[in-house]
């Protein structure tokens, strides 16, 4: 068997050409333009890239993008009193605060200052809550977008065993929610667990997210699985990997995503489509 490729490039632009349609027609209607505030704290080389990414994702479906570029030394009250002018912004649907934060601040109580109506991360602990609950809310961008991935598959989610490898807070925990809430029986593997290969070797669904290359081993693929790769490690040499050996993944597989041009892209677009949905469930 050799893989398809789930083309996470391909199936995000065309979300985010889905969502310009959606914006042009509410704007025509009289409704207002989304906006999302995007929060950068300090000079993180790699955060600086993803939220270029997120701004030019605005610009291009015709959202109104505010952007706060502050300094590393930034107080922790100065960030607070930012988000609660966020918060009562009418012009703003949106909040996001790039992680990871400097040291001083408390991310996670800045996290759970913004409006859990404006959270399109998805990482406050209300939306967290709606989701554990199946309740409405703002969920999590990465493992949202996976999904939306396996669903241009040709195969059923609903039934399979879903192994996910890393239990993070904000991707591989609510991974394995999603998963468990579209009716597969999930297992959770992370620095505990005994026979990791064993585990992979069951999966129908593989999820990995512990940002490690080469991490998993083709050979531990069960031939037909669907691999979902979240990692993504930067090699000396200046390249990208995730951390499933792609090549021997992939003569097993019958679906796998490629690293760059995945499961990263999936999660911009899906940072945009929480912006509108927030709009449109909370603010209209
Ligand atoms: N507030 C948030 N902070 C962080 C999040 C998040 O969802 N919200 N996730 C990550 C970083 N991240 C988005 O912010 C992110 C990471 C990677 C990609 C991506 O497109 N990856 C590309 C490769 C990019 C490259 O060349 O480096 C890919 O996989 O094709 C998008 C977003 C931590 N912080
Ligand atoms: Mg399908």
């Amino acid at each position: 068997m050799t893989a398809r490729i789930l083309d996470g490039k391909r199936i995000a632009d065309e979300l985010l050409e889905r969502i310009k349609g959606r914006v042009s027609v509410r704007v025509a209607a009289g409704k207002s333009q989304p906006g999302l505030a995007v929060v950068l704290v300090g000079a993180d080389p790699a955060s600086a890239v993803y939220v270029k990414n997120k701004r030019k994702a605005c610009k291009e479906v015709a959202f109104r993008s505010f952007d706060y570029d502050l300094p590393a030394e930034t107080p922790e009250a100065d960030l607070y009193a930012l988000i609660d002018r966020l918060n009562s912004d009418a012009r703003v649907h949106g909040i996001l605060v790039q992680l990871p934060l400097p040291p001083h601040i408390d991310a996670t109580a800045l996290i759970n200052r913004i409006d859990p109506r404006k959270d399109v991360d998805g990482f406050h602990a209300a939306n967290v809550g709606s989701l554990v609950l199946r309740q409405r809310g703002l969920r999590p961008c990465t493992p949202k977008g996976v999904m939306t991935l396996l669903a241009h598959t040709d195969r059923p989610v609903r039934g399979q065993h879903a192994v996910i490898v890393g239990v993070s807070n904000h991707v591989g925990r609510p991974m394995a929610l999603e998963l468990l809430l579209a009716g597969c029986t999930t297992t959770s593997c992370h620095k505990f667990t005994r026979d990791l290969p064993g585990f992979v070797a069951q999966a129908d669904i593989l999820v990995v997210a512990v940002g490690r290359p080469g991490l998993v081993k083709g050979e531990w693929i069960k031939p037909g699985a669907i691999v979902i790769d979240i990692g993504i490690n930067r090699l000396d040499d200046g390249s990208l990997v995730g951390d499933v050996e792609f090549d021997a993944a992939a003569a097993r597989a019958s679906w796998i995503t490629p690293v760059p041009g995945g499961v990263g892209r999936m999660t911009v677009a899906t940072l945009i489509e929480n912006t509108l949905e927030a709009a449109e469930t909370f603010f209209d």
